[in-house]
């Protein structure tokens, strides 16, 4: 087993606020690990921990090692090794990820221009290769697309695309399928499922909603305000739900009303 990811204890705070009240978190490499809460209970300071972005004057204690790398202690240039070459996040909302006054293909590329050097051409070559392997077609002729002439799901796809670019290990996937209609979700949960087996990757999926966790991932997080409150196998978090807050949230799923019940 590789150890992609080991968080250990990690706190973090923000002159008086507690974020994060000592976490600790693993992602083994080609596993889907959940990290469900509600809203403000520290998701997704716990996935940007992993590329050591924290809020401005955050205090923070513990350890992130990010492919034998704390990032806590080591020296610059191994953070921008770590985001350089070994993580890579995708948002919720892919038109923000997106300038949308630039073509698709200059800013897919601009990591791998700009980080790593690539010539601009080879770099969309790469990038072309990869779209297919997204399943976008006609890789040529988005490259040269703005982001408003297309999708929401497609435009997803060039987010996922261009963040395995870098070829990382770890994905850390912030709400990266709620923003979509479901069809397009089931979608895209089918294709980062496809590429952690294929790539070997480790993936931290962050959701709020604990149904699709508890049915899409290996292991499953409860975060609860910046504390983990129940580590569990997917398969069994929502039949067993150990902590309160856990039940608390199976329960919260909205059930439907009986035909009889909706007035006509
Ligand atoms: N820069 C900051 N300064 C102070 N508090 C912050 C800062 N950034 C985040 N917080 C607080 O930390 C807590 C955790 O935020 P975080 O975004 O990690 O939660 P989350 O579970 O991802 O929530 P959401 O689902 O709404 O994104 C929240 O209460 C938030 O207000």
């Amino acid at each position: 087993m590789t150890t992609l990811l080991e968080i250990s204890d990690l706190k973090v705070s923000v002159r008086t606020t507690e974020i994060l009240r000592g976490i600790s978190v693993t992602v083994e490499a080609g596993e889907t690990v959940g990290l469900v809460g509600e809203s403000g209970s520290g998701k997704s300071t716990t996935a940007r921990a992993a590329l050591k972005l924290f809020p401005d004057q955050a205090a923070t204690s513990g350890a992130v090692v990010v492919g034998g790398t704390d990032l806590l202690t080591c020296p610059p240039a191994e953070v921008q090794d770590v985001r350089a070459n070994h993580a890579a996040m995708i948002f919720q909302a892919p038109r923000t990820a997106l300038n949308p006054v630039r073509r698709i293909g200059d800013s897919a590329t601009e990591r791998l221009v700009q980080v790593h050097g690539v010539r601009k051409n080879v770099a969309r070559g790469k990038l072309v290769e990869l779209f297919g392997e997204v399943g976008l077609r006609d890789p040529e002729r988005l490259l040269r697309l703005y982001p408003h002439q297309l999708s929401g799901g497609m435009l997803q796809r060039v987010v996922i695309a261009a963040a395995l670019s870098i070829d990382p290990r770890l994905l850390l996937a912030d709400e990266a399928t709620s923003a979509l209609d479901v069809t397009t979700q089931a979608e895209v949960l089918a294709l980062l499922r496809r590429l952690r087996a294929e790539r070997d990757l480790g993936v931290l999926f962050i959701t709020h909603d604990l149904h699709l966790a508890a049915a899409y991932c290996d292991r499953v997080y409860v975060m609860k305000d910046g504390l983990i409150v129940d580590h569990q196998p997917g398969q069994t978090i929502f039949e067993n739900p150990v902590n309160e807050y856990t039940r608390a949230l199976a329960a919260a799923v909205p059930k439907l009303p009986d035909r009889e019940e909706v007035p006509t």
